[in-house]
């Protein structure tokens, strides 16, 4: 029977539809990848409506046909850790990086995430906007539709409140899907110096006001080294559950505190980094819905030559993720499809587990599991043709940008562009 739609992608020669059950995927679950060869789809008011093979799309009808050429077509990817919005850039701190100053003395020293405060307390929300806009829409141009924006560059209410109205702004008036993370517990700043019991206390008073405007989903906490201790963050983030939000934590980022286990033990949605995570936290992801957030792109760029034990977690059964912890200090990059170039040669995960980590699992890691991620009829149509033959050759070809279109809501929304004619 003839169908009518708004818009047919044909000729896609590999299709992953990521639709393979409900749930984050764990362990063993990863390897599988349903792929589709020689598919089409049918897209009507920016929904998914029809799933089928070429030929089949022969016999339909739409007011928009696009030819995928034979090539690869994915759901948009989603980015669950970045530090969208913040003021100012930290180019200056690479000369300490190549003289070997650790990222924590850095810190220590009022550089680092600190220096990044003094800017954007500085900056307005106009300018927070506008060069969050930038970056988001160069996420875009990479494939990604959904991302997770913190706050966490305030410290202080006034600064916070600006970032998350921000994000919802952003969220209200982008093509891309955001979610907001409240991180105000990010760093002690210098006003608190030795009070940071007192501090955290003012950042969990600021709840109220974030829940009146709806301003974030998720609070999170930086648990490390002359930061936040486990016990601090431990009920810091009880503290937040109560209050109804979901929470996720800086963990075993840089020293193996221990954060990976208690982040288990709290019923954390995620644990973010987990460089450092022990053989016992390690397990208890695997026996819990914790979901590993890994962020390779970081443990590249802190230059410390270590990264998470990802097959460790995916033999003890755990659900793992993928994101670029896009910020101005410790990963300056949107680029997602570079960390999954990072996952397979420092992670040593395959490529069907990479594909998992940047949909289905990244979307679950900030609760959008049912709306991102994947593509079946009834969901949103937000999907990346690639300029590549199938999917193992985006984490094979480093360092470039393999998207040719990107469509929200079945509005594309990015093309990739074209030299100019000789
Ligand atoms: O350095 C930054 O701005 C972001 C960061 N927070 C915790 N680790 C890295
Ligand atoms: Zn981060």
């Amino acid at each position: 029977m003839t169908k009518q739609f708004d818009t047919i992608i044909e000729n896609i020669g590999q299709l992953l539809t990521m639709d393979h059950g409900d749930g984050p995927l764990k362990g063993k679950e990863m390897s599988e990848l349903p792929v589709l060869t020689n598919a089409a789809i049918g897209i009507n008011e920016g929904l998914i409506d029809w799933i089928g093979t070429h030929e089949e799309a022969q016999s339909h009808k739409a007011t928009e046909r696009i030819d995928a050429e034979g090539k690869l077509v994915t759901p948009g990817l989603v980015d669950p850790h970045t530090h969208l919005v913040f003021g100012g850039s930290r180019e200056h701190e690479m000369a300490l990086k190549q003289q070997g100053v650790p990222y924590l003395e850095i810190l220590k020293r009022g550089g680092g995430i600190l220096s990044t405060v003094g800017a954007t307390r500085e900056a307005s929300e106009e300018e927070l906007l506008k060069k969050a806009r930038f970056h988001l829409d160069r996420m875009i141009s990479y494939g990604v539709t959904t991302v997770e924006a913190k706050s966490g560059y305030g410290l202080d209410k006034e600064t916070e409140l600006k970032q998350l109205r921000v994000t919802k702004k952003l969220n209200e008036e982008h093509a891309a899907d955001l979610v907001s993370t409240f991180l105000g517990a990010h760093a002690i700043p210098p006003e608190y110096k030795e009070r940071s019991g007192e501090f955290l206390q003012e950042m969990l008073d600021m709840l109220s006001d974030i829940e009146k405007e709806d301003l974030a989903e998720f609070v999170d906490i930086f648990c490390e080294t002359g930061v936040f201790t486990v016990e601090q963050s431990r009920r810091f983030l009880k503290a937040a559950k109560e209050k109804g939000f979901s929470v996720k934590i800086h963990a075993d980022e840089i020293d193996p505190l221990g954060g990976t286990e208690m982040a288990t033990e709290i019923g954390a949605t995620s644990g973010d980094h987990l460089v450092g995570a022990s053989d016992k936290g390690i397990q208890a992801l695997g026996e819990t819905d914790t979901i590993a957030v890994l962020l390779p792109g970081t443990s590249f760029y802190l230059n410390k030559g270590k990264f998470a034990n990802a097959r460790g977690m995916l033999e003890a059964g755990a659900a793992v993720a993928l994101s670029t912890d896009f910020n101005p200090g410790s990963s300056p990059t949107e680029n997602l499809q570079f960390i999954m170039s990072l996952a397979s040669l420092q992670l040593k995960m395959t490529p069907e587990e990479i594909w998992n980590a940047v949909t289905v699992n990244s979307s679950y890691a900030i609760n959008r599991g049912d709306q991102a991620g994947k593509l079946k009829e009834g969901r949103k149509a937000d999907i990346v043709l690639w300029d590549a033959p199938n999917y193992h050759y985006i984490p094979y070809h480093y360092g470039v940008n393999h998207t040719d279109t990107v469509m929200k809501n079945g509005r594309i929304i990015y093309r990739k562009e074209k030299l100019h004619e000789q």
